[in-house]
């Protein structure tokens, strides 16, 4: 099989008002149809930027994105993206919210009946067939999210783009949201690309799990391939071995190989060890 998504050698450089800032350096990725991938990294390192230029909303400066074999070049409805602050029209309902997509996609395609369906069944996909005609103001942030979700997959995107989509929510309903997430992915073999910083929700959730270095000049740091079976139980996989070898990993990756100084909080603490006294922000050890 081919690859279906290939970033190859993007370079992002920033204008800044104290000269270019180069935020990405040389990123290099491959990932194939149907599988969830997770980028994750330190705060700024540039998982943000990644996503938006597979999005097709930022222009890498250097290289660029293959879908399909056909180049990225402007945003498009094959590739949905899924913010962190469920980004729905505050005056229309969630029925609405998701129609606004689907007549953008589906228009000539479907007919109104054909439409109506297709919405509803996507909320349903949600399990927010209940709640369809309320305004993004009656509903929990939880059900906005989901909301958001199903907007985006009612476009029948060839590849789902989610920013932190759970970095909002509380800890049970997250875990929900998680699992309808893994369902809708086995229904569905939507190829996923998720910013996590949730250690536990990459391993849950991925087939690969994407390491970025942190920035300036961040790139791919390493990549962990996660072939735990599915369906995936996250109970069972708290005792499994393979499971949480996996996330020491990931652990290991973030707080030792590109441990991160929070040096301008703490400096006293910053002061007694010796290898934290570097003017640098961040220590890199690689
Ligand atoms: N439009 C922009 N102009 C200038 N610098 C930018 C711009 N967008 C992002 N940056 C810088 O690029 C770097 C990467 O930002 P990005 O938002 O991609 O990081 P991130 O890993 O997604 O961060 P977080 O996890 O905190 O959301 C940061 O240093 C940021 O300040």
């Amino acid at each position: 099989m081919g690859t279906f998504l290939e970033i190859t050698g993007v370079d992002m450089v920033f204008p800044t008002p104290k000269g270019a800032f180069t935020a990405l350096q040389d990123v290099n990725l491959k990932i194939n149809k149907g599988e969830f991938v997770s980028l994750i990294g330190h705060s700024g390192c540039g998982k943000s930027t990644v996503l938006n230029i597979v999005a097709g909303i930022y222009q890498a400066s250097n290289g660029g994105v293959l879908l399909n074999n056909s180049e990225v070049t402007e945003p498009g409805p094959e590739r949905a993206v899924v913010f962190q602050n469920h980004s729905l029209m505050p005056w229309l309902s969630a029925y609405q919210n998701v129609e606004l997509a689907v007549k953008q996609v589906f228009a000539n395609k479907m007919s109104k009946a054909e439409m109506h369906d297709w919405i509803e069944h996507n909320l349903e996909l949600v399990h927010m067939g209940h709640a369809m005609d309320k305004l993004p103001s009656e509903i929990s942030g939880g059900m906005k999210q989901r909301v958001g979700i199903a907007r985006a997959l009612s476009m029948q995107p060839e590849v789902l783009l989610m920013d932190e989509p759970f970095g909002a929510l509380d800890a049970l309903t997250k875990a929900h949201m998680q699992d309808s997430l893994m369902e809708i992915q086995a229904q569905l073999n939507n190829t996923v690309i998720m910013i996590t910083h949730d250690v536990d929700e990459a391993v849950l959730l991925s087939d690969k799990i994407v390491m970025m270095t942190n920035g300036p000049e961040a790139t791919v740091g390493e990549v962990l391939d996660v072939n735990l079976p599915r369906p995936r139980d996250r109970l069972a996989l708290a005792q499994d071995a393979q499971y949480n070898y996996l996330r020491s990993e990931v652990l290991k990756f973030l707080y030792e190989k590109q441990r991160k100084v929070e040096s301008i909080s703490q400096p006293k603490v910053v002061s007694k060890m010796p290898e934290l006294r570097q003017s640098a922000k961040y220590v890199t050890e690689k």
